[in-house]
């Protein structure tokens, strides 16, 4: 059976400050979020646009803070200004999903949510589509918590890892479904690289795409057992939704909040959680190697212009530029320039994780106008 839409919702969790990989597109005053890598969209409007075949607008919801609520209105004016949700301060994901919940909570108890995270690019959105329509049927029937796992290609210390438990998948496969399904039985996030290495060689570990689907009552019954804290602020929340007193609770409650991630304060604990996988193209563009996995045109074998840019004897290199400068490259291979009108990139492929000691070191020497 057909889960009804109206019960559907999705929560876009667009408040975190990472995503300065992709300095000097991200800085300070534009995060991760709202950058347009591609020139096609910002990275908040593709995960919206990820959820937006399945769930109806007024069910999409952004929980983000003061300084993404103006970024919103102003890039995607469309969006409805009472579906954004804003945080005082960012403390984290497991905070987020929790203030949302008191929202969508509120509002339908039958509620089915989806959470994704603001920086997700699906290149196959069928595939993910049809992920999320079984993802939502097993979080209905079974009331577990659902999670999409990505085959790693690479042990990446910067994911979360979702072990499955084998012996159990075939018995789980939905029938009716092409998706398949896993028993969870471990999650472990960002593990150092030797350990992400075993656990790809093992086999039955995958990445944690950060999408969960879960029913209502299933998060409410997580918070209140492995967060009971937190349980109770949502509660508090809850209460006072709709009143005079609401933004003054929430500013309240967030100023004693720590920040958790939804990783370590409930999924590694969580009961019952299962994982549908599938190929559908997933990436959280973390840093310019991943840009470029996707928008890979790489520029010129031997001797090319291209409008303001020359290169000659380069192979290889990913070049990305904005403005009238003119830029030429020569003798060079496989390097990454990006170049912006008040700052410069140039990285060896393969080293643009390292970026982040790039931005560490400008925020060091209080080089704040680059940041
Ligand atoms: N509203 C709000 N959003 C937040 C906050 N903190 C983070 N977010 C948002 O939550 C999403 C994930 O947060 P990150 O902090 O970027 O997490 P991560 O290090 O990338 O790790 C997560 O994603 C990986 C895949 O990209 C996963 O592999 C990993 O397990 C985890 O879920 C992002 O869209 C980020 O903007 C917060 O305090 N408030």
């Amino acid at each position: 059976m057909q889960f009804p839409v109206e019960h559907l919702y999705a929560v876009v969790m667009a408040g975190g400050a990472g995503g300065l990989m992709l300095w000097p597109y991200s800085r300070k005053k534009i995060p991760k979020q709202f950058v347009d890598v591609f020139g096609s969209g910002t990275m908040i409007e593709s995960a919206i646009t990820c959820v937006s075949g399945l769930v109806l607008p007024e069910n999409i919801y952004v929980v983000t803070n003061v300084q993404g609520e103006m970024m919103m209105r102003r890039s995607l004016p469309w969006f409805p200004s009472e579906n954004i949700l804003v945080e005082p301060v960012a403390r984290d994901t497991a905070p987020c999903i929790a203030l949302a919940t008191a929202y969508i909570s509120k509002k339908d108890p039958e509620a089915v949510m989806i959470t994704v995270p603001s920086d997700l690019l699906v290149l196959d959105k069928r595939l993910f589509g049809e992920i999320l329509n079984t993802g939502v049927a097993v979080a209905q029937d079974r009331k577990s918590i659902v999670t999409i796992g990505v085959t790693p290609d690479h042990p990446e210390p910067e994911y979360g890892y979702i072990q499955i438990d084998k012996l159990q998948a075939a018995e789980d496969s939905l029938q009716e479904s092409t998706v398949p399904m896993f028993t969870v039985r471990a999650f472990a996030e960002k593990p150092d690289i030797k350990t992400a290495q075993e656990f790809i060689d093992s086999g039955d570990f995958y990445w944690n795409s950060g999408v969960l689907i879960w029913h209502i009552d299933a998060i409410r019954r997580e918070f209140e057992r492995s967060m009971p804290d937190l349980y109770k602020d949502l509660q508090s929340i809850y209460d006072v939704i709709g009143t005079e007193r609401e933004r003054a609770v929430i500013e309240d409650v967030y100023s004693w909040l720590h920040p958790v991630s939804i990783a370590y304060g409930v999924m590694e604990n969580a009961e019952s959680v299962c994982m549908l996988a599938g190929k559908f193209g997933w990436t959280d563009l973390g840093c310019w190697d991943d840009v470029l996995k996707i928008d890979g045109k790489d520029a010129g074998a031997s001797e090319e212009a291209d409008f303001n840019m020359v290169q000659v004897d380069t192979a290889n290199n990913f070049v990305k530029k904005s403005g009238k400068k003119a830029v030429a490259i020569v003798g060079l291979e496989d390097i990454i320039v990006i170049d912006t009108e008040d700052a410069l990139l140039i990285c060896r492929k393969g080293h643009s994780q390292d970026v982040k000691k790039v931005v560490d070191i400008l925020r060091r020497e209080g080089l704040e106008d680059y940041l």
